[in-house]
């Protein structure tokens, strides 16, 4: 602990009844945001789109001017100073990293210390130890441009940049909102590893939940106007949302982790009609006819799941089942998780993905029916799980208010 604040080299945020009213708008887009952000800390806004998180973010290094309120950095209003000089203290990322096109990793990252006055030999120093910093080799990448570069290493060289003059507050809009889900990972492990080094004050803007859980120490909730449902930390936000809007937001990233912590076999595994290579095919009409279906499993000699064949695949069969029937292309076992059947169903053109057992063999088939069902039914448990949790936690409070009473009219009755 005494270690992480000798090392703190980020600033207070205070944000005083900011509000912002566009042109010609009726409603402000901010209304009235109070907020205090401690040195080193790392805050995320989540909130659905629109609800101001951008312009929140903006008006802290005034890239848009606030209509009324205060800002505050380490205790120095700074609502009224040059932007200009105000933007020098706050590096700023953004969403496809917003690299001039026309000039080198370098020269980008070079900018603001330029601007600034650092001597050359400095500006070169610190591009290279910012290269190093952000996982890029400074041999490779300072001279190429943006276009040179892929979406993650164009990311990197933007966060780069934003720290080259070693500002203390770094405000960061969906910085990784433009790459795909495994180099988001990546840039966000490595923001995590930069934090740790450094203990910038962070303000970060998301709508995904999962990465505010990830990334903050503590996650701003906002509705409408950035009104804030909820400022706290991820854990507490998770298990004690502070209304329905919170635990609707909560709930939305809830399913998609569900889906990764649930298995296949946690659920209803429906069974259909199989028949085998060697069924005579009068057989298998019969079979079709009994169960009422309109479609069967044929398995292989060694009960895995061969061919979906339907009532009009064996009509056309004229006695052999070589030709018949669409071949099983993806099946999942019981170990897999919702996400991974989820997958499987999805790019099934009907919609149901076969179960198999350890040597393949057929166990059933589950649907997206059965899917839908069972998120639905894993995140009712969840949500009245979170309100006994609160209503524990409320029964707990009243406790002890009672106590404290108790005991203050027991003080005051002792002579
Ligand atoms: N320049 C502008 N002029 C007028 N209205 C604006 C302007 N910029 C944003 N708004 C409005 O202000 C509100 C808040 O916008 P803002 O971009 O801050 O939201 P956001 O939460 O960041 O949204 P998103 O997640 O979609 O990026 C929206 O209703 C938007 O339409």
């Amino acid at each position: 602990m005494d270690d992480r604040q000798r090392a703190v080299t980020g600033a207070v945020i205070e944000l005083d009844d900011l509000t912002k009213r566009y042109p010609g708008s009726q409603q402000p887009a901010v209304d009235g945001v109070n907020m205090e952000i401690a040195a080193g800390e790392t805050v995320i806004l989540v909130g659905p789109s629109g609800c101001g998180k951008s312009t929140t973010l903006r008006m802290i290094n005034r890239l848009i001017e606030p209509s009324s309120g205060r800002i505050r950095i380490d205790g120095e209003d700074v609502t009224d100073i040059d932007p200009v000089r105000l933007r020098r203290r706050i590096g700023y990322a953004i969403q496809s990293s917003g690299l001039f096109p026309h000039m080198t990793v370098a020269e980008n990252i070079a900018q603001v210390p330029k601007m600034i006055g650092w001597p050359k030999a400095r500006i070169r120093e610190r591009v290279e130890e910012m290269l190093d910093l952000v996982g890029l080799d400074p041999r490779e990448f300072h001279h190429r441009y943006p276009r040179q570069l892929s979406g993650g290493q164009q990311q990197r060289v933007g966060v780069a940049r934003a720290l080259a003059a070693d500002p203390p507050v770094l405000l960061m809009d969906e910085p990784f909102g433009a790459v795909d889900p495994i180099t988001r990972d990546h840039l966000q492990d490595e923001l995590i590893r930069l934090q740790h080094e450094l203990h910038k004050t962070i303000v970060f803007v998301t709508h995904d939940f999962d990465e505010a859980i990830k990334l903050g120490d503590r996650i701003a909730v906002l509705r409408e106007q950035s009104h804030i449902a909820q400022f706290d930390t991820p854990e507490a936000i998770l298990t004690n949302p502070s209304d329905d809007f919170v635990s609707g937001f909560v709930g939305a990233g809830a399913a998609l982790k569900r889906l990764n912590l649930t298995r296949v076999r946690d659920v209803t595994i429906e069974d259909v009609p199989t028949v085998t290579m060697d069924d005579p095919l009068q057989e298998i009409f019969d079979k079709l006819r009994e169960r009422g279906g309109n479609e069967l499993l044929l398995l292989d000699r060694r009960q895995r799941p061969y061919k979906w064949l339907r009532r009009g695949d064996l009509m056309r069969a004229k006695g052999s089942l070589a030709r018949a029937g669409t071949l099983v292309t993806h099946h999942v076992t019981r170990d897999a998780t919702l996400r991974d059947a989820l997958e499987a169903v999805l790019t099934d053109s009907a919609g149901r993905v076969p179960v198999t057992g350890r040597r393949g063999e057929y166990v059933g088939v589950v649907d997206m029916e059965t899917l839908l069902n069972s998120v639905h039914r894993l995140l009712e448990a969840d949500r009245m799980a979170a309100l006994e949790h609160r209503h524990d936690l409320e029964e707990a409070r009243a406790h002890q208010t009672q106590q404290r009473l108790e005991s203050g009219f027991a003080g005051g009755e002792r002579p």
